[in-house]
């Protein structure tokens, strides 16, 4: 089937403009004005942007941590992504023990399979690297298409690594044409620091903030960073949430070191009073790192729009308030770490970033969309509007205005970080492939019809593309 978006304004990483799309058999097919092609269906985009579907590299769908499970699954976490104008999740695969990561693989094939609405690949996660393990990556990666791996310098009773599993991910992958994407927070000390707020009879919400300094997360940046650059190899450093951290990204890019920077949602939006709200209800905002002192929010801004950082991960991995979350009603560090971003994830950056002139409609577009595609090679198959590009497009109204809500978001979960904010813009459809997903603010699409994306291991640091 055949499709014209026409009457909307074509927003990419670079450009603006007035253009129709026509679309064939799930690509781009051809961009200019007056198409016509016999048979196809129009669709208005009148005062909508036409911008590619969003691309999320860092969601934990249906994940066991912290001795629980994330609540949303790839049924309902793949519904609020599309509603959210994402079309292409990362999802990181995760081994239990000293499961294979090679069964690890095949676990999250199996939870998506027929499940997703929209198209996903998978980050492997790894722990302390054993030689079994080490030896699998090389062929797994390959075979999978799989083209990152995230290393944790935190969690220490679940994933951290030391730093020589570290510096090995990081050789390896330079061989490969892999990324590694680390957890920058020095764990070990983190954990010195819950035990002595314990010891010392705290138990609320905002100790978990309290016992993860920034400062931590600096120094566990500069170690990931150099020792990247030690190995030759390219990082990606995930959910930046710090002036302490950014500097280190910023000088080590001077340098010309292959850095690359996430930051999330919240982290632009919220700050750390949120923990400290009365009673309990501070738990809502327990993930890691923590939320900051709201004086590290115009750092970030600042280094977004200077692209310093390249992109916005939602970070999902929701855990219900009433449910559990209350898991550490007791005890701060017991608290399921994580929160509900993926539905938000558009609405907060364009109603935060672009509405409030703090960034221009291309850098929302290369921040949502195309940096992620560059960085984890799905460039240009997917996160642009171009000739031959796969049709996830989004059509995104920048000027209606709505409240955020749990009784009104599609997320498995009992609560929305952002309850009673006023937000301005929203996607209204959402295509995949050139097929509905939403269509004017309806789910349309079918549970199952997204299809997994290989990504191809770049041979060399050099050969990548710079973003
Ligand atoms: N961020 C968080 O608290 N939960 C998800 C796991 C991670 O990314 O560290
Ligand atoms: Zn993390
Ligand atoms: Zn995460």
């Amino acid at each position: 089937m055949k499709k014209i978006i026409t009457g909307g304004l074509v927003a990419t990483a670079s450009d603006v403009y007035e253009a129709d799309i026509l679309i064939e058999n799930g690509k781009i097919v051809q961009i200019g004005t007056d198409l016509s092609a016999e048979g196809a269906e129009i669709i208005d985009a009148t005062g909508k942007y036409v911008m590619p579907g969003g691309i999320d590299p860092h969601t934990h769908l249906d994940m066991p941590f912290n001795n629980t499970v994330t609540d949303d699954d790839w049924k309902s976490g793949t519904i609020a992504a599309a509603f959210g104008g994402t079309t292409t999740i990362l999802d990181f695969c995760l081994s239990a023990g000293e499961e294979k990561l090679s069964a690890a693989v095949e676990k999250w094939h199996a939870k998506a399979n027929g499940n997703s609405a929209i198209d996903y690949g998978f980050h492997l996660m790894i722990g302390e690297l054993t030689p079994e393990t080490e030896a699998e990556l090389p062929l797994l990666l390959e075979q999978e298409g799989i083209t990152s791996m995230k290393v944790f310098m935190a969690y220490a009773k679940e994933f951290q690594a030391s730093d020589r599993t570290l510096f090995k991910a990081f050789k390896i992958a330079k061989d490969l044409g892999a990324i590694v994407m680390v957890h920058c927070e020095n764990g070990s000390v983190i954990d010195e620091l819950v035990e002595e707020a314990k010891c010392a009879g705290h138990t609320e919400p905002i100790y978990h903030a309290l016992t993860r300094p920034a400062e931590l997360e600096g120094e566990a940046t500069k170690r990931a960073i150099e020792l990247a650059h030690i190995a030759g190899a390219k990082l990606y450093v995930v959910h930046v949430t710090c002036k302490e951290a950014l500097d280190e990204i910023i000088m080590a890019r001077e340098k010309g070191y292959d850095v690359y920077g996430e930051t999330c949602p919240p982290y632009l939006t919220l700050d750390q009073s949120a923990l400290a709200q009365p009673g309990f209800e501070g738990a809502k905002y327990v993930w890691s790192p923590p939320l900051r002192p709201k004086y590290h929010q115009e750092h970030l801004w600042n280094a977004l729009k200077a692209k310093q950082l390249q992109t916005i991960g939602s970070d999902q991995c929701s855990f219900s308030f009433n449910g559990k979350k209350q898991l550490g009603i007791n005890d701060f560090s017991k608290i399921p770490n994580g929160g509900p971003f993926i539905e938000d994830r558009f609405s907060i950056l364009f109603s935060e970033g672009v509405a409030k002139g703090k960034i221009s409609i291309n850098d929302f577009v290369d921040m949502i969309s195309t940096s992620a595609a560059k960085i984890f090679g799905l460039y240009p198959q997917k996160g642009t509007i171009a000739i031959g590009s796969d049709a996830d497009i989004v059509l995104f109204d920048p000027s209606v205005k709505r409240e955020i809500s749990a009784n009104t978001h599609h997320m498995n979960v009992d609560y929305n970080a952002y309850e009673g904010w006023e937000v301005t813009g929203e996607p209204v459809s959402v295509l995949v492939r050139g097929e509905y997903v939403i269509k004017n603010k309806e789910f349309v699409g079918v549970l199952g019809s997204g299809q997994y994306v290989k990504r191809v291991l770049k041979p060399t640091v050099t050969d990548t593309i710079k973003v």
